[in-house]
């Protein structure tokens, strides 16, 4: 994702002597990232530009923006390179320093028209305040599923009138042959991206128990109850979502 540099290939689950670890953003991770999440996640490009468009939309000047799980600075940079919107404060937060140490460097454009801070801290730890944006893109999906509410609910106090949250998730589905086969075309979707059957089944055991998704309805029963008037999904690509949630 750095201007500066060709973005490395993933190969980290490319090894069929390796020992196959529970996911963790480390340095391994980190290195490959923008690889990774683009040949993993379809519809991430796509994500993100709209992004941009959303943040013109309901920026409001004053505020903070905040990307909880910021990675590389993918959103920020999506959201903040051509953001007029005057006063505005983004905040990258994550808790994997491997990840962070490569995040400032692509947010030159950024930095050029808006104040950024980065924190490497737990984001259910990190004061959220004066928000007129609250991104989780593909983060929340990793903490504790009973520690997701309260989460939600702080960022939703932490809105401004006319505030969002942007909640980008892996989604399971009730329907056994509707989460079979959209999980095959997930898989093949991978495979159409240069990924081995070997690196899909060995990153799909490392995820077990990390990554852990939840049903369209899980998430808008808790966006609800967190206090979120009404929610909407703006983008789903097979087995990925995006919810829009309005204050
Ligand atoms: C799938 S990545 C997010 C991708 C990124 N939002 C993007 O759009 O490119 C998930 C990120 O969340 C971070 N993360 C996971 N749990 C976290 C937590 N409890 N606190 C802070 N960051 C966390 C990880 O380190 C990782 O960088
Ligand atoms: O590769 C998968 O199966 C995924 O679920 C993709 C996913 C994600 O959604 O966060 C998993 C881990 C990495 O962070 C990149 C992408």
């Amino acid at each position: 994702m750095s201007e500066n540099q060709p973005p490395k290939k993933d190969q980290v689950y490319a090894d069929p002597r390796a020992q196959v670890d529970a996911f963790a953003f480390d340095e391994g991770v980190a290195d490959v990232f923008d690889d990774m999440i683009r040949r993993s996640v379809p519809g991430y490009g796509m994500t993100l530009s709209l992004l941009g468009i959303i943040a013109q939309h309901y920026a409001k000047p004053g505020t903070r923006i905040y990307d909880l799980g910021c990675s590389l600075g993918a959103g920020i940079a999506s959201m903040g390179s051509k953001l007029d919107t005057p006063d505005i404060t983004f905040h990258g937060i994550d808790n994997s320093q491997p990840m962070l140490d490569r995040c400032r460097p692509n947010l030159a454009d950024v930095d050029k028209r808006h104040t950024v801070e980065l924190h490497c801290q737990n984001i259910q730890d990190t004061p959220i305040e004066n928000a007129s944006i609250v991104v989780l893109n593909f983060t929340l999906q990793f903490i504790p599923k009973e520690e997701r509410h309260e989460l939600l609910a702080r960022i939703c106090q932490s809105l401004v009138p006319g505030g969002i949250l942007v909640l980008s998730e892996k989604i399971l589905f009730d329907d056994p042959h509707i989460q079979e086969d959209l999980t095959t075309l997930h898989h093949d979707f991978k495979r159409a991206n240069g990924y081995s059957d070997l690196e899909i089944s060995q990153k799909r055991s490392s995820l077990e128990n990390v990554l852990v998704p939840e049903t369209i309805d899980a998430h808008e029963s808790r966006l609800a109850a967190a206090g979120f008037a009404r929610d909407e999904i703006w983008l789903q690509c097979f087995n990925f979502a995006s919810f829009l949630a309005f204050k």
